[in-house]
C-alpha cells in the first residue's frame, strides 16, 4: 500500500518526523509532498522545496529514505484543480495522512482512506512556532533533528528569517 502526506515543513520538525513515522507503520512507500512549492520566499513559507527536501534528506535515516519519495506540490487557485495536479505528479496511493478538514473533504469523494496524524508535543513542536522561537533568539535546536539543526546553523537561518 502507498500513502500521501503534505505538508510545508517549514522548517521539518520532530513532530514531522513523527508523523512520518506513524505513516510508514501504515503503508509501505510514502510520497511526501512539499506544499506551496511555487510559493515565493516570504515570513510563513521561508524555505524553497529544494530547502526542505534538503532538510528532511538530511533528517531520516537510510531505512526511511527508502521507503519515502519526496514530490514538489505547487499551490492552485481552486481546490477541485488541487487535487488534479496532485494526479499528475504523484503516483498512486491508498491512503492520505491528513489532519486538514479541507483535504479530508476533497478526498471523501474518492476511494482514499483518510487518516488522522496523532500529534506529538503540538504546543512546542509547529513551524509557526520554531520559527518564532528563532527571530526572537530562544532555543529551538531541541524541536528540530540534527539535519535541520545544520541546516538552520549553516544557512544562518536566524538572519534570513529577521530579515523577511
Ligand atoms: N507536532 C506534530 N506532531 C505530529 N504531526 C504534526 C505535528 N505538527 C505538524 N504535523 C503534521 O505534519 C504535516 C505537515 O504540517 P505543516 O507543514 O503544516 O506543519 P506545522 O508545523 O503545522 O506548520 P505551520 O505552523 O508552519 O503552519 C501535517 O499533516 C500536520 O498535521
Ligand atoms: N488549493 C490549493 O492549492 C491547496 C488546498 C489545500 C492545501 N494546499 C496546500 O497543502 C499544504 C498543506 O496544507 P494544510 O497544512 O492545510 O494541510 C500547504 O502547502 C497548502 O498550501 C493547497
Amino acid at each position: 500500500m502507498n500513502g500521501l502526506l503534505i505538508g510545508r515543513f517549514q522548517p521539518f520538525h520532530l513532530g514531522h518526523l513523527e508523523a512520518l513515522q506513524f505513516a510508514l507503520s501504515k503503508v509501505d512507500k510514502l510520497w511526501v509532498g512539499l506544499g506551496s512549492s511555487n510559493k515565493p520566499v516570504e515570513k510563513e513559507n521561508p524555505f524553497t522545496a529544494e530547502q526542505r527536501k534538503e532538510m528532511i534528506l538530511s533528517s531520516i535515516d537510510d531505512s526511511m529514505k527508502e521507503k519515502i519519495s519526496i514530490y514538489f506540490i505547487p499551490d492552485v487557485d481552486n481546490h477541485i484543480r488541487w487535487i488534479e495536479k496532485i494526479d499528475t505528479i504523484v503516483p498512486k496511493f491508498d491512503i492520505i495522512f491528513s489532519n486538514d478538514d479541507l483535504t479530508k473533504h476533497l478526498y471523501s469523494k474518492r476511494n482514499i482512506q483518510v487518516l488522522a496524524i496523532p500529534f506529538l508535543n503540538r504546543e512546542s513542536l509547529s513551524g509557526t512556532n520554531i520559527r518564532d522561537l528563532i527571530i526572537r533568539d530562544q532555543k529551538w535546536d531541541d524541536l528540530v533533528p540534527n539535519g535541520t539543526r545544520n541546516f538552520l546553523e549553516k544557512t544562518n537561518a536566524k538572519q534570513h528569517l529577521k530579515n523577511l
